[in-house]
């Protein structure tokens, strides 16, 4: 494992793969390296379909989530949890309140067994949240937020896409519900399973945690090797869930079943105890809990699919906005429940749950509801009260409850049912707040493949770029605003070579111009003429011609065909770079301009950026050939461009545009250079012919040239 940006941070170890035969659910594996192939998102869409609808579980393989991120997320886990107790309880779960931060394990009610689970919620952390967070979590926040914008780009907002189209809806239906930078609670959870003995294990028939529904929309979770999930098939018996290496395992939640009337399963899952060769091992998991954001309304949305299912009812035509209860209202009454809940399912023989959809908005009542109440969940697992159907029934979608304590009575039968905790906990509003400024103070430096942990750094060009200033950065020790400098400079050099073999191609091209001119006029010629053997002829000279004078397709194709990708793998590269940010680069070094990841400060750079990016057309409008008046008015353009373009280039972070006017300037520089005649003879390049020299017109003639005359 590559160092971490974090280097105190204790890599976890994960377990080998169990031997054990164990009867596995059959889930689809969705290759998520199909994506970008022709058709690919039309085969994702039709796996996933078969999958959401039937068990509401599957695997996603090829994700683009690097291993190394997977591993920095799960030593901070780690780390966590070998914390001092007190450390990890300074911001804990406060029942009916809020499940933010730590939960220690609790005691397994009528038994004298300590719960052999603790976690700890992190919330994401988007502007405006202002949630209690450990000061060792707001330590490593650009850690655990680049990481969790990553995984919602590269897998969530996936899944959604794939979602919309196998209901047959707009590609950007799920996806709008779900803006990461929006407020809701979608979280990251780790949780660590400590083992326990065989006896305290068959005291609560083997569950670790009893079988439940998660209530958001999908869940994610993360590979880990110790086989302990189970999901509840259509045919109503456990199954293992497999652990594919680097494949993300998927449910699909309550949230996302209510908008589908239920043709998306809301998957009934629970953890057991490990088989034989792994039960003595801790087993530490992380989830992505993901949540429509707060302001959505809990109303399913029309889908020709969910018609011809004959889910699609006239009273969900009729159902009307002000009826339905808010994703944000839903997700709070539930929370709120969270830890109100007191079941006793981890002793009953088998946990038995049934789907929200079964209960909500019919059984709960105010009075029952209310908190506090001790009969505040009836519908404990395994009484008869409730009829047990893991399937959602699609009748019973439009009788949405408002936000009132009615939902604290909807079956929270998920992790939290047997916590009791043991201590008072702290008050929130004692606990040290860290400012961010602190946070960034203590920014450790980079380490060799610590962008490769954050997700970047791989094949393409962009990911190649980054790798080189990962690099220069690293060999030359410089300062971030200096490694922006030398590693553009670097990749200028690097393509020197390229522009001039451009450079001696366009000299040797020059000279044999009229003569190419007369070819192309013969071979248009015979064309007409229907003159075959003409044309033959025609481009067999014209070949010769070139080859004469060395002209190669080749010499004519390369430089831009390397030059393009690099450039644009610049651009793109760096700006991913600034926008995740590495937060390393928001100390750049350099008083002036002190953090490279925000825009310019009074447009400085982009004035400099567009005033260069002039001069290198006006000087290489010189040698130009503008006898074609709308070459020479287009290059006018470009130069008018570069200055309304301004504002935009305002908007850039300052570390994109440190290197594209080190990119201007050397460009510039090359072009100087390369007019220098013993320069030109050096590297065989015809010497410039003053007599031929050109001027560009001012830029008031070309405006006259594109506006209509009055
Ligand atoms: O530990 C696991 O594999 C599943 C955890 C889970 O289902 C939950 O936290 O809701
Ligand atoms: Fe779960």
């Amino acid at each position: 494992m590559p160092a971490l940006v974090y280097p105190e941070l204790k890599p976890w170890t994960h377990a080998k793969e169990t031997t054990t035969e164990l009867d596995y659910a059959p889930l689809a594996v969705l290759d998520f390296a199909k994506w970008d192939l022709p058709g690919g998102k039309e085969e994702l869409a039709k796996e996933l379909n078969e999958a959401a609808h039937s068990m509401g579980f599957w695997t996603i393989i090829n994700p683009g989530i690097p291993e190394e991120a997977l591993d920095a997320q799960f030593a901070l886990a780690n780390t966590f949890f070998s914390l001092p107790q007190e450390e990890k309880e300074e911001v804990t779960f406060i029942a009916g309140e809020s499940c933010w931060g730590y939960r220690p394990p609790g005691t397994i009610k009528g038994t004298e067994y300590k719960e052999n689970i603790e976690m700890v919620n992190l919330h994401k952390f988007t502007e405006g949240t202002n949630y209690p967070r450990h000061a060792f979590m707001k330590r490593y926040e650009p850690l655990i937020t680049s990481f969790q914008k990553l995984v919602h780009e590269a897998v969530i907002t996936k899944i959604f896409i794939l979602f919309a189209i196998m209901l047959e809806l707009p590609e950007n239906h799920f996806t709008d519900m779900h803006k990461f930078e929006k407020a809701s609670d979608d979280h990251v959870r780790f949780i660590k399973y400590r083992t326990r003995t065989i006896d305290e294990d068959k005291a609560v028939n083997d569950q670790w945690m009893a079988g439940h529904t998660d209530f958001g929309s999908i869940t994610l979770l993360f590979p880990q090797p110790i086989a302990a999930l189970q999901v509840r098939t259509p045919e109503e018996e456990w199954k293992w869930v497999k652990y594919v290496p680097g494949g993300i395992v998927c449910n699909a939640a309550d949230l996302i079943s209510m908008m589908t009337k239920g043709y998306v399963k809301s998957a009934i899952h629970r953890v057991m105890r490990p088989p034989p060769d792994q039960a003595h091992l801790d087993r530490l998991g992380m989830f992505f809990f993901v949540r429509p954001t707060n302001d959505v309304l809990i109303k399913p949305g029309f889908s020709p699919v969910l018609k011809r299912e004959g889910l699609w009812t006239k009273e969900d035509e009729e159902f009307k906005d002000e009826d339905a209860a808010t994703c944000g209202e839903f997700v709070l009454a539930r929370m709120q429940n969270f830890n109100l809940s007191r079941t006793k399912d981890l002793k009953e023989k088998e946990s038995r749950p049934t789907l929200l959809s079964e209960s909500h908005g019919f059984h709960a009542t105010k009075e029952l509801t209310a908190p506090g109440h001790s009969e505040c969940n009836p519908w404990t697992f395994g009484t008869p009260k409730i009829a047990v159907d893991p399937y959602f029934p699609a009748q019973n979608h439009n009788k949405k409850p408002v936000a009132d304590t009615r939902w604290r009575g909807l079956r929270w039968n998920s992790t939290n049912s047997t916590f009791l905790p043991e201590a008072p906990l702290p008050p929130v509003n004692d606990l040290p707040i860290e400012t961010l400024t602190d946070a960034v103070a203590a920014i450790p430096p980079l380490q060799q493949g610590d962008l490769a942990a954050l997700g970047l750094c791989n094949w393409t060009p962009a990911g190649m770029v980054q790798y080189s200033f990962e690099a220069v950065h690293l060999v030359t020790g410089l300062p971030w605003f200096w490694t922006f400098v030398a590693a553009t400079l670097f990749w200028r050099v690097t393509l020197f070579p390229f522009a001039v073999a451009g450079m001696q191609n366009a000299s040797r091209m020059k000279p044999i111009q009229p003569l190419m001119r007369v070819q192309a006029e013969k071979m248009n010629a015979a064309r007409q003429a229907g003159d075959v053997a003409g044309m033959q002829q025609a481009s067999l000279e014209l070949a010769q011609i070139r080859k004469s004078a060395g002209v190669t397709t080749a010499g004519m194709m390369v430089p831009p065909l390397v030059q393009l990708p690099i450039s644009l793998g610049m651009f793109i590269g760096i700006k991913s770079m600034c926008e995740l940010p590495v937060i390393q680069l928001a100390q750049s070094g350099f008083a002036w301009l002190p953090d490279l990841t925000q825009p310019s400060p009074y447009y400085i750079l982009p004035i400099i950026l567009a005033a260069s990016g002039n001069g290198l057309i006006m000087l290489s409008s010189r040698d130009a050939d503008l006898s074609n008046a709308t070459i020479a008015h287009l290059m006018n353009v470009l130069r008018m461009v570069s200055f309304v373009a301004i504002p935009f280039m305002g908007s850039l972070p300052s570390g994109v545009l440190v290197s594209l006017v080190v990119t201007s300037l050397a460009s510039m520089g090359q072009a100087l250079l390369l007019r220098l005649s013993a320069v030109r003879a050096f590297f065989g390049i015809a010497p410039l012919d003053p007599s031929t020299r050109s001027q560009l017109p001012t830029l008031r003639e070309s405006l006259k040239y594109y506006l209509p005359p009055k």
